[in-house]
């Protein structure tokens, strides 16, 4: 974050020379070989500092490092003063510096532990206060719809941070949800997403909770006012929209302003970026969900990790191991992306959800300092539940021409051990499997012997895996509240170390913009064809083709 480009720091020009003189050399086969102490030595068990009992196993020792790599890699992480700014991230100072902004999501699950100066950060608990209140009167049923009735359904609005954070932890945490509950989430201003989830909604009984940092957003505000003229073509008064809708903002303004009471608004702070904000007011619905007390646990087991990634000796700190592992491969090996793969159906969202927590974040050719980066900074993220993904794509993880550094993640016990737990064994032997295919490979002379004398060449070629695909193992007992946030909050602290390292603001999000504006521009030509000025040939094209073909 000083801004400096990452390759003028000393280390990395260590690690390209380690890069071209030792890649032959780092062969996983021969390295497990040679030091029967290698996963002793890239392992560390995660113990939470404090709070709720958070445990889990980060075995990094399927990755092509060393411990001259791995050292390295953590001069890098000095020389480019993580350290330093992780505390000026910790204490407020405004790091996001294009939009002059304090980072303070950690504030968020601080529970009065550090002092931080910084307006808003001293009603954190307040406005959980509220969020209690409010979750307790609609799971008792003591909140009432406009004709008397209970609330049996919510529908979140909102797009982006302000969606994908509930999404996945609704869902991730579904075995601690109040079944009776239905939650349900519409995002996109694909008219669609709304009217099939209205067809499952009563107007009587259910909660919209209108989430939009800025309240400014077009989708949201959109479906949210077609929500209203839902509800209202049945309740009718304009009086009740007070028992069936409430808002989640910074904009308390533009809230009163589309008719939600102040009262019924949950507020949270500009510091606290849409990407990181499930820890916010946002987190409403996943407390409606999963009650207050777990979504609580979420945040302390996020804390947890936060009071690690402070105080942990870099060597041991595992959001700094995982920031470093993923520089070594996007930077030097040219990964161009990093695949979230979790054995867990729970976590079937996890991936959607880092794709905006770390491509938003880390997405940036330019650094702090205005600079046009001379390496790579954010990977595509991408990934799905194991054992589907082998189904699908791990054909190109295995035996394609790229490489691709995965992170998969496990929990020991289910929730549903059913059939005596044999689908969990079936899942986690794959969960085992894979990094040790990936990592081991298949050579031609094993094939040979199993194919037998006669088998054709390229039958004998087809079937060779050359190995030493990079990836980390995450193993949890079981997924809890408080896991999730701590493996939240470690995703989270990876992206930040990254981005001081790459030298770029991870927290302004600069390039969804132009979209937007062209997007509006576009929209009020729409009607007639002798409207449409000022587009290259191509987009002219395709918009005189809509409009031909519109009906209506
Ligand atoms: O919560 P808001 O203000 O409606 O914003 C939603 C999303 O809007 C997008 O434009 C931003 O890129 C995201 O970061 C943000 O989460």
């Amino acid at each position: 974050m000083s801004g400096r480009l990452a390759s003028e720091y000393p280390a990395w020009k260590k690690l390209q020379q380690l890069y071209d003189s030792e890649k032959s050399k780092l062969v996983l086969k021969d390295l497990f070989a040679q030091d029967p102490q290698r996963f002793q030595k890239f392992s560390r068990e995660y113990n939470s500092p404090d709070g709720p009992s958070v445990t889990f196993l980060l075995d990094f020792s399927k990755n092509l490092i060393d411990e001259r790599v791995l050292s390295t890699l953590l001069d890098l992480v000095r020389e480019a003063e993580v350290e330093t700014y992780r505390e000026k991230m910790f204490s407020g100072e405004h790091i996001n510096t294009s939009e002059d902004r304090a980072v303070l999501h950690v504030a968020l699950r601080n529970f009065d532990e550090w002092k931080i100066n910084e307006g808003g950060v001293n009603d954190v608990s307040s406005v959980l206060a509220h969020i209690k209140e409010f979750t307790e009167s609609v799971r008792s049923g003591a909140w009432k719809g406009y004709t008397g009735k209970t609330i049996d359904t919510i529908v979140n609005i909102g797009i982006g941070g302000s969606d994908l954070g509930p999404v996945m932890v609704t869902e991730a945490l579904k075995a601690y949800s109040k079944r009776d509950l239905k939650a349900l989430f519409v995002s996109n201003i694909d008219g669609t997403h709304l009217a099939e989830t209205l067809r499952e909604c009563n107007p009587e009984t259910t909660l919209f909770i209108i989430a939009s940092k800025t309240f400014t957003t077009q989708e949201t505000i959109t479906n949210a006012t077609s929500a209203r003229d839902w509800f209202l073509a049945t309740a009718q008064d304009k009086a009740h929209v007070a028992k069936h809708f409430v808002a989640l903002s910074t904009n308390t303004k533009a809230v009163t302003e589309f008719g939600i009471a102040q009262e019924n608004m949950f507020q949270f702070w500009d510091w606290v970026g849409g990407r990181y904000s499930l820890w916010s007011a946002i987190g409403l619905s996943i407390a409606l969900v999963i009650g207050y007390d777990n979504f609580e646990l979420l945040l302390k087991g996020a804390h947890g990790m936060d009071k690690h990634f402070r105080t942990a000796p870099l060597e041991q700190n595992l959001p700094v191991l995982l920031a470093v592992l993923g520089i070594w491969y996007n930077d030097f090996y040219g990964a161009q992306t990093h695949a979230l793969l979790p054995y867990d159906q729970y976590l079937h969202k996890f991936a959607d959800y880092f794709q905006q927590g770390d491509m938003e974040s880390n997405g940036k050719f330019v650094t702090k300092g205005g600079q046009r980066v001379d390496y790579q900074t954010g990977p595509i993220i991408w990934g799905a539940a194991g054992t589907n993904g082998q189904h699908s794509f791990y054909q190109l993880v295995h035996q394609g021409t790229k490489l691709i550094p995965c992170d998969f993640l496990a929990p020991a016990t289910t929730h549903n051990p059913i059939a005596h737990s044999k689908h969990h064994r079936i899942l986690l032997s794959n969960f085992f499997a894979q990094p040790e295919a990936l990592a081991f490979g298949k050579t031609e002379a094993e094939v040979r012997k199993e194919l037998g004398a006669n088998a054709s060449e390229p039958l004998v070629k087809s079937k060779v895996f050359e190995g030493n695909r990079p990836s980390n193992s995450i193993l949890f007992p079981v997924l809890d509240p408080q896991t999730l946030g701590a493996l939240i909050a470690l995703y989270e602290h990876k992206i930040f170390t990254q981005g001081v390292v790459w030298g770029i603001n991870s927290f302004d999000q600069m390039g969804v913009e132009l979209g937007k504006v062209l997007a509006k521009n576009i929209l009020a030509q729409l009607e007639k064809p002798q409207d449409v000025v000022g587009h290259d040939s191509s987009t002219t094209g395709l918009i005189h083709y809509y409009q031909k073909h519109r009906k209506e």
